[in-house]
């Protein structure tokens, strides 16, 4: 296990932002979903320690989510106010320098920022600013990252680059997207939805492989997933197969955004 949230709650007077959260998230790579107003970006300060909840629990690898040192998460905020004039390697090293592990030479060949490691922040494009904010979370090897909307101003190329390195990079450091739009990854380990500051879901493991099949509806109401001979004893024991759909993660979020 990854990350256990318990109880977790945070109110604004009265706009309760996250209420009695709980959600579990398996080591790999996981997205916390949820449109807007759902109550992510509460719950991305209450982990980066920006803010404290009103109560509840983080629990990241079985630690108090404070016990973890700076060098063990990495972040990449939406929001950033980054300075200008500071170059793109030497900032990725100095950032390994610091966390006690200089990954940022890979971490560039990954995030294909070669091109623009000897440019200073001020002079990347939109894309290549959050491409490389997101690649920073990574320097350092920390155990964990959690990337607030990576892929906001991200074209499809770099889009796609990115699952990449993710997936390839979730087997050695554990990757949390918080997004409000669900993008595909090849392979995903866990995922959670909120809505109005409230689980709607929570898959992992199993749950989410079922995902990737089809659901069949019969006239009694039943609804089969993913299982043949289920279907062939209903056809045989008389009932009417209403519809037949293939299951999609996309399909599941639709249902419930
Ligand atoms: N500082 C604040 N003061 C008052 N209300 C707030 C504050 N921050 C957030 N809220 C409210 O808390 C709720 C959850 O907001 P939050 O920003 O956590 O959601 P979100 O899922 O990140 O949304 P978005 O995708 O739009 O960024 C919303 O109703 C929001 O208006």
């Amino acid at each position: 296990m990854l990350l256990e949230c318990s109880n977790l709650s945070k109110s604004y007077g009265n706009v309760k932002a996250l209420d009695k959260v709980s959600f579990t998230l398996e080591e790999g790579i996981s997205f916390i979903l949820g449109p807007n107003g759902s109550g992510k970006t509460t719950f991305i300060k209450i982990v980066s320690n920006i803010i404290k909840p009103d109560s509840g629990e983080i629990r990241i690898l079985g630690r108090d989510y404070l016990d973890l040192s700076p060098g063990e998460v990495g972040f990449a905020f939406e929001k950033t106010v980054f300075p200008g004039f500071v170059r793109v390697e030497d900032y990725l090293h100095t950032v390994g320098e610091v966390r006690g592990t200089d990954n940022s030479d890979e971490i560039i060949s990954l995030f294909q920022l070669e091109k623009v490691r000897k440019k200073r922040f001020s002079e990347l494009s939109q894309g290549y600013k959050r491409r490389f904010l997101v690649a920073s979370a990574f320097v350092g090897l920390p155990k964990v990252v959690f990337l607030d909307e990576p892929f906001s101003n991200v074209d499809i190329t770099a889009r796609k680059i990115m699952m990449k390195v993710f997936v390839e990079l979730s087997h050695r450091i554990n990757v949390i997207v918080v997004s409000h739009v669900f993008t595909n990854v090849e392979r995903m380990d866990s995922l959670v939805l909120l809505r109005n500051g409230k689980v709607i879901g929570n898959l992992r493991g199993k749950d989410l492989k079922r995902m990737n099949g089809f659901r069949a509806s019969f006239d009694d109401g039943r609804v089969v997933v993913n299982d043949v001979e289920a279907i062939n004893e209903k056809i045989l024991s008389g009932r009417r197969l209403v519809s037949i759909e293939p299951l999609s993660i996309e399909s599941w979020l639709m249902e419930r955004f």
